[in-house]
């Protein structure tokens, strides 16, 4: 495992944020402190759990985990900003909403601790403020409290495109939008209870989400269902602007794969000034373009899909003469294993091959602007035979939806983690 070794420089953050200290956008690219800035980014959905000060929360691994991801040259987080308390097997507990107005202001400040330990690390954080997927409640959930509906759980119905469409419904239901822009005004305007800094003035944020992967329904989406999206989007995005001058806003989009696989209205939903840049996702195994079943038989094809993939969406990039970051990509291990003792040379081929194209396509200028893998599962281990999550157990980077081990990138997998630092030293010496 490497160590974090002499990386981290105690950065004193108690000055104030000067307007370059945040993260902007220069035409196609993203700036801080006067240069460029690339994201070498990891998802790591559960870092404000970790910063709790009891119950879920696990300081001391919390600090080890961005050591030893800053020693690797890990400069951005992605991380789940709200959860919603749910009766749902798949999603996580505790929540940070209770019920509408109820929030934990103990598991809150646990993204206080986070935002604290980030900044001392000079690192960014992303915080997304909903989840179209149940696994942390999520706009399902808002639904089972303002339509009276049962929270949906794809794991126990095996209904994706019902799903998908019901959920959609949240973006049309007036009193769950009002209660999404009440939690987002919470966050929004918070005060760090650590820091006594307020959000808006942290530079450590670089991005307020609407939510993680939004979806305007399923890949069936009807016109008018696209056009309510495409609506909430803009709407969203704006408001939070209206509370937040400091900050960029993104979607959490996936790209067409979350966009019904209609081009033109992932442009649509992103051409507002509202959104200060794209965000994709890549997924060759839950896309169904990848069977780790048949690595060998299945990588031709799921290969040259991913490429086409990610550079498609470049090119959507520049016809959007906005930034793009690929906010979210991965692979089992193999076998396929779940086992932390599995290896991930198929992984790290994977890998290899995107952070080749969005290292050559970022040094040619290309609005690619980085990238966060999913998932940093670090010092954390599957704690069931089944490989299934129970409270209590050891958070990774596989929410509670999905075994653990997964896709999480542990603190053991060190060919993963050389692959990502020798990615994370080219990003960082692009300058143009
Ligand atoms: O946002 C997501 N995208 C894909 C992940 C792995 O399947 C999933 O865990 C998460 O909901």
């Amino acid at each position: 495992m490497l160590s974090a070794c002499g990386i981290v420089s105690a950065i004193d953050t108690h000055g104030g944020a000067g307007k370059g200290d945040f993260v902007s956008v220069k035409k196609t690219h993203f700036s801080r402190k006067g240069q460029a800035y690339y994201i070498v980014g990891a998802n790591f959905w559960y870092g404000g759990y970790l910063g709790a000060a009891s119950g879920v929360g696990e300081r001391a691994r919390l600090l080890k985990e961005l050591d030893n991801m800053r020693a690797l040259g890990i400069n951005n987080l992605r991380v789940l900003a709200v959860s919603e308390k749910t009766e749902m097997k798949s999603a996580v507990r505790p929540a940070t909403t209770a019920a509408p107005g109820q929030y934990d202001e103990e598991l809150l400040a646990g993204l206080d601790f986070l935002l604290a330990e980030v900044a001392k690390r000079d690192m960014t954080v992303v915080l997304y403020l909903n989840n179209f997927w149940q696994w942390s409640g999520g706009m399902t959930q808002y639904l089972n409290w303002f339509e009276g509906t049962p929270a949906l759980d794809p794991n126990v119905t095996n209904d994706y495109d019902g799903f998908m469409k019901k959920t959609a419904g949240f973006y049309r239901n007036a009193a769950a939008q009002a209660e999404y822009r009440n939690v987002i005004a919470k966050i929004v305007k918070r005060v760090n209870t650590i820091t006594g800094k307020p959000y808006s003035e942290d530079a450590s944020i670089m991005s307020w989400q609407l939510a993680n992967e939004p979806r305007p329904g399923s890949g069936a989406a009807t016109p008018e269902e696209k056009a309510v999206y495409v609506k909430w989007v803009d709407e969203v995005a704006g408001y939070i602007h209206s509370l937040d001058k400091n900050h960029l806003v993104s979607s959490g989009s996936e790209g067409l794969a979350g966009s019904a696989q209609d081009a033109q209205l992932y442009q649509d939903a992103h051409r507002t000034h509202n959104i200060d840049y794209l965000t994709y996702h890549l997924w060759p195994k839950n896309w169904g373009w990848f069977d780790s079943k048949d690595p060998i038989g299945s990588w031709d094809g799921a290969i040259a899909k991913s490429r086409d993939y990610l550079n498609s969406h470049i090119e959507l990039a520049k016809k959007l003469n906005k930034p793009i970051v690929l906010e979210e990509f991965g692979l089992d291990r193999d076998g396929p294993s779940f086992s932390v003792k599995a290896t991930t040379k198929i992984r790290d081929r994977f890998y290899r091959e995107v952070f080749d194209i969005i290292y050559r396509r970022a040094s040619k200028g290309d609005p690619i602007a980085g990238f966060n893998f999913w998932a940093w599962g670090g010092a954390g281990r599957a704690a069931n035979a089944d490989y299934w999550w129970k409270p209590g157990n050891d958070f990774v980077g596989d929410p509670p939806q999905e075994e653990q081990g997964l896709y999480s990138v542990f603190d053991s997998d060190v060919s993963s983690l050389l692959l990502i630092k020798e990615y994370a030293d080219r990003l960082h010496a692009i300058k143009h």
